[in-house]
């Protein structure tokens, strides 16, 4: 589903984000990214949605050649994508319900289609009750929630998420984990770079290393104790583990 072979990110500035990185991830895995800050969890999932290009190597996103994309066929790659990215901003002038609305109306989906598959994705992500709050008088964890409806409602094959649990206690970021390993087990691949390893032994995502930019497969011995804890408190693991 997504295949790098030998790429390369070298920014304007010169700095090599990542050096010679190959991978493949295969549809419905549960892929988690992460390594130090600035290790370049980010730029590797912007290149997998082309948010960036890559200085050389090749990039195949769902049989794309990224390479090869011209600029009008993005659109196109990113319907591939839900995106939960911390610089994609709530609408927080909006309602809850007219938030998840915003991509359904872009796409031209037909208002009584588009109004039930918004409930619908409130729904999954437990806001139902909330369709009508601004998004202002939300916690941080059901905001997330909602950026997550958002990116899902299109229903994407691929669910791209970059840092979806940062600044959220153990609770709401267990909710979120539950609910991104509530739509893999539907089928979609999804892919979450992250500084948070507690949930890797329950989860058990496939881990991709990365270290001042070179990708492994599998957490090194012993770098993961400097980011997280391994082991999520006892109670709150159920949820993202059952
Ligand atoms: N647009 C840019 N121009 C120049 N350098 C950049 C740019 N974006 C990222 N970098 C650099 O590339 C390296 C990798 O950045 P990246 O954001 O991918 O790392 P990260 O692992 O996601 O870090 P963090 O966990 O702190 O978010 C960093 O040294 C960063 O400063």
């Amino acid at each position: 589903m997504i295949t790098f072979a030998n790429v390369t990110k070298r920014y304007p500035t010169g700095f090599e984000a990542l050096r010679d990185v190959s991978l493949d991830i295969t549809a419905g895995e549960f892929v988690f990214v992460t390594g130090h800050s600035g290790a370049g969890k980010t730029t590797l999932v912007k290149l997998m949605a082309a948010i960036e290009r890559p200085t050389s190597g090749g990039i195949i996103v769902n049989g794309q050649n990224l390479s090869a994309l011209r600029p009008s066929a993005l659109p196109f790659l990113r319907r591939n994508f839900g995106l939960v990215f911390q610089d994609q901003k709530l609408l927080f002038d909006r309602p809850v319900l007219a938030n998840v609305l915003l991509p359904l109306e872009i796409a031209g989906t037909p208002p009584k289609e588009a109004r039930k598959r918004a409930l619908a994705a409130l729904d999954k992500v437990g806001l139902l009750d909330r369709e009508k709050a601004l998004p202002i008088t939300l916690s941080g964890g059901e905001q997330q929630r909602l950026a997550i409806a958002r990116a899902v409602v299109n229903r994407p094959a691929i669910l791209l998420a970059d840092e979806p649990t940062a600044n959220l206690d153990a609770t709401s970021a267990g909710q979120i984990l539950s609910i991104f390993k509530s739509f893999n087990q539907v089928g979609v691949t999804v892919i979450l770079a992250t500084h948070d390893l507690q949930w890797v032994d329950k989860l058990a995502p496939r881990v991709l290393w990365l270290e001042k930019g070179k990708l492994h497969e599998g957490l090194p011995e012993q770098a993961p104790a400097q980011l997280a804890p391994l082991s999520p408190p006892a109670n709150l693991t159920e949820e993202a583990a059952s």
